[in-house]
């Protein structure tokens, strides 16, 4: 809590009171429908509606305060002008809350796949070594056992400072988070004191948002400019990049920290030997600076034996010693929604999985063609108001890759499915899919085709419980329709 006039007391801004007024600040937020007593309300011009517009549901709600950039006349509550309130956002809220991440140990995840995964195998090497975690990021935000629900994989500065705030009252040792391109890109992790950025992969994905992979790899760049540029003993800093990808040298150019590469070869500081990989677990050796551990996981896929060095990576530079990181894996599941297969007792499997670009659906059939004694099939749609060149490309991939591909839908959001099933038709070279609008029939068609030892992908959906239609949110559940269509499926052979 802290007075108007107290936050802004060394205000670096330019900005204009359009009326001063004595207020006390308890919280802030750039939603009116977030707003409570107190609040001090960030106007946003957005992409689809303008914050200004919801002054007054603000002020109902209990706003006290507004900061604005527009011209705004008002006698009830306190107004200041700013040129950029997003930009003011990031200041305000990290005085609000008093600068919360220069307490906390901050571990920023980029890249195009792998970032979820990366923070839930964290999170469990962390907790084998006593230390208490916070994760932010597509499934949820957690501190400690606590969650908490989120609207974005990396959500805007307000509630992101109000939030560091609260893993710093809970004694929280490290905080996990994804940091997404739209995040870089629009400013909403300015602020932060990154101690940790790691640089999963490079592929394509949201060219609706970047246009072009050269900007898309640029905002992601910005996280590893970010990690500051002073050499600090007492805190060092450590940017952690797999080499195996091929952009890797540029981001390695635009960070002034010390780099920690990872990946198969001998030429990155930790890597990877003697892979084997199975339907049901994997077992490797990894060289870290030398030194060796065996890793046994019941991760499976090359991809996540990438996942596991950058995690592996992360707990040595924050002296997690090896044998607690060796120890770790065995404790871990795998993670919601990714490459998760349906428990049952059928003889051939279902796996969800969370596949949404051409790279990750790569990915994740070459791992199920390399164990299926069967059939390959792939139940996959693409998601509408995104990246519609990925269409074609998921397509061609399901194609090349599985036996059969239903093509069905995600979430079309404002799109018609029918035409964005249209644009991913175009990626179809052979003959052997079909198309079913509607994802569970989709779902129930694949499954009913299943002998024993095929394997069923249902991509892109992976832990989202909901299917957005035509703009409306409804219940949907892939493990679910899975798992109540196959204690259904008694046909011959199952
Ligand atoms: C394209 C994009 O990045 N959009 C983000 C942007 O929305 P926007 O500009 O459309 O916001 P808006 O609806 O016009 O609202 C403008 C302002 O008015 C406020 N408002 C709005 C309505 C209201 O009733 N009251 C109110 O105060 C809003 O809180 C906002 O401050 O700002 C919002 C607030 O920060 C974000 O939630 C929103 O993300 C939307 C939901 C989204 O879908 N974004 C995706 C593309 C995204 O960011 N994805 C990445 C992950 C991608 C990945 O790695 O795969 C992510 O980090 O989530
Ligand atoms: N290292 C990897 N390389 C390629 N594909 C991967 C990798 N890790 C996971 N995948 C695939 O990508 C999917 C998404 O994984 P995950 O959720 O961990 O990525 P993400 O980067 O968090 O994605 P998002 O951008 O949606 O937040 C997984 O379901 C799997 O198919
Ligand atoms: N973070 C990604 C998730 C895509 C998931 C997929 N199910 C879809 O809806 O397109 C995005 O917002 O583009
Ligand atoms: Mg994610």
């Amino acid at each position: 809590m802290k007075s108007l006039h107290q936050l802004i007391s060394q205000f670096p801004y330019a900005y204009e009171w359009l009326n001063e007024k004595e207020v006390t600040i308890t919280g802030m937020t750039s939603d009116s429908r977030n707003v409570a007593d107190g609040h001090l309300f960030i106007c946003i011009k957005g992409y689809t509606v303008d914050g200004h517009d919801y002054i007054d549901q603000a002020v109902n709600q209990g706003a006290v305060a507004v900061i604005v950039e527009k011209e705004v006349v008002r006698q009830d509550i306190a107004v200041i002008r700013v040129n950029d309130s997003l930009r003011v956002m990031s200041y305000l809220a990290n005085r609000l809350y008093n600068f919360p991440t220069n307490d906390l140990h901050m571990i920023g995840i980029t890249g195009t796949n792998g970032k979820t995964s990366i923070t839930y195998l964290l999170e469990a090497i962390f907790k084998q070594h006593q230390e208490k975690t916070a994760l932010i990021g597509t499934i949820q935000l957690k501190i400690g056992e606590e969650t908490f629900p989120i609207k974005n994989t990396t959500p805007e500065p307000s509630f992101l400072f109000q939030h560091f705030a609260l893993m710093q009252e809970a004694e929280v040792d490290h905080c996990i988070m994804e940091v997404s391109s739209h995040a870089l890109k629009e400013g909403r992790v300015r602020g932060i004191d990154y101690d940790i950025a790691v640089l999963t992969n490079l592929t394509q994905d949201h060219l609706d948002f970047h246009q072009t992979m050269a900007d898309y790899r640029h905002a992601k760049e910005r996280l590893f400019q970010q990690l500051g540029n002073r050499y600090d003993s007492e805190r060092p800093k450590y940017a952690i990049i797999n080499l195996d990808d091929a952009h890797s040298a540029s981001f390695i150019d635009v960070t002034a920290q010390p780099v920690i590469t990872y990946g198969l070869s001998e030429a990155s500081d930790i890597y990877a030997k003697d892979i084997e990989l199975y339907a049901d677990h994997s077992k490797y050796t990894v060289v870290v600076r030398g030194e060796a551990i065996t890793i046994e996981t019941k991760l499976i896929g090359e991809f996540n034996v990438y996942n596991s060095l950058a995690a592996i990576a992360v707990a040595y530079v924050s002296n997690v010693p090896l044998a607690v990181i060796a120890s770790s894996f065995a404790t871990i599941k795998g993670v919601k929604g990714r490459f998760e297969a349906v428990d049952s007792n059928k003889a051939y499997s279902v796996i969800i999985d969370y596949a949404h670009t051409p790279d990750s659906l790569e990915n994740v059939l070459e791992t199920a063609r390399s164990f299926a004694k069967g059939k390959v099939y792939c139940v996959i749609g693409c998601g509408g108001d995104r990246d519609k060149t990925k269409r074609p490309l998921m397509a061609e991939v399901s194609d090349r890759l599985s036996d059969y591909t239903l093509l069905t839908s995600d979430n079309p959001r404002s799109e018609d499915p029918l035409q964005i099933i249209e644009d991913m038709k175009k990626g179809m070279q052979s003959s052997a899919f079909t198309i079913e609008v509607d994802r569970r029939l989709a779902i129930e068609k694949a499954i009913s085709k299943a002998r024993a030892g095929d394997v069923i992908i249902i991509a892109g959906k992976g832990h989202e419980t909901y299917q957005i239609i035509n703009g409306t949110t409804y219940p949907f559940d892939d493990y679910q329709i899975a798992q109540t269509f196959m204690m259904k499926d008694l046909g011959e052979d199952k």
